[in-house]
């Protein structure tokens, strides 16, 4: 039987460059920012602009009706992002729009796919550094075409875990994120780290440079291609809590292995999220 997936996944590593030049080229330009859901929570032009981009590419490429969008920027105007059986495109235009902002220099392009609710493919273009991460269902991850795989590390004592503040500012929430942080560095780990995108975040887990990546309120946009990725690397994906990753539940858990994994677990208090599906 023929490849189906494949077309989709070379033209999403296509469009995932094209996407970062325009954004290294905007970077160089006045950046026109926005805020969305509170004051931190950061939107730029080159986000909305880069997002339509990519969209109009693939309906170009594959027709208008035949697939359907998840998108960051045009999410909030469709309402809750309800993943049907039929292909989707799930697109975060720039991951790490506060980075972008700032100059720091890890900003990610990604794009996942998915079909019958299952993702077949993710692309993560870390476009500052130049460094293209894909991986497809059942066929390995790669960076830079090099075939790429989680740590061996067993010993949390040997491990460095990734985890991020995110955008919520409520004092309860940044008090149980700041604890659970402290926790992690007491047991002890040999740091904590944090690149600022959950995209390229999870593909430090996947090529092994850190052993975990955790992170509570994050959207199905900022992980869907990382968890593809992530796994065809040979880690795991997990719910926070040690039960099954659930795209919309804006919670996500990824290690280099269930022993790591279930280690961090062990301290991350859970505050709530607002699922993205609304449900
Ligand atoms: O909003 P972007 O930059 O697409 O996504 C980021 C979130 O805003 C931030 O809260 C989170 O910590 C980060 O991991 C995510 O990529
Ligand atoms: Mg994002």
């Amino acid at each position: 039987m023929a490849d189906e997936w494949q077309d989709p996944y070379d033209f999403a590593v296509e469009v995932a460059k094209i996407a970062g030049k325009i954004i290294r080229r905007a970077a160089e330009e006045e950046i026109k920012v926005n805020t969305k859901s509170c004051t931190v929570d950061l939107v730029t032009a080159t986000d909305v602009r880069v997002e339509k981009i990519i969209i109009g590419a693939i309906k170009e490429k594959f027709g208008e009706d035949t697939h359907c969008f998840i998108g960051e920027e045009s999410a909030a105007a469709k309402g809750p992002s309800v993943l049907t059986d039929k292909p989707t495109w799930i697109i975060d235009p720039v991951d790490g729009t506060t980075n972008f902002v700032h100059g720091f220099p890890f900003v990610a392009v990604s794009i996942a796919f998915a079909v019958n609710k299952e993702l077949e493919f993710g692309v993560v273009y870390s476009c500052f550094e130049d460094k293209l991460y894909k991986a497809r269902k059942g066929k390995g991850a790669y960076c830079d075409d090099e075939k790429i795989e989680v740590s061996d590390i067993k010993d949390i004592h040997k491990s460095v875990v990734i985890s991020e503040f995110g955008t919520n500012r409520n004092v309860d929430v940044v008090t149980e994120i700041c604890a659970t942080m402290k926790r992690i560095l007491l047991i002890p780990v040999h740091g904590i780290r944090g690149t600022g995108t959950a995209a390229t975040n999870m593909c430090m887990v996947a090529c092994g440079a850190v052993e975990a990546f955790f992170e509570i309120g994050i959207h199905c946009w900022d992980v869907a291609a990382g968890a593809v990725i992530v796994q065809e690397a040979g880690g795991v994906l997990l719910d926070v809590d040690g039960g099954p990753f659930d795209l919309m539940s804006r919670r996500m858990m990824s290690a280099n292995n269930r022993t790591i994994a279930d280690r961090v677990i062990k301290e991350i208090k859970i505050f709530p999220a607002e699922r993205d599906d609304g449900k």
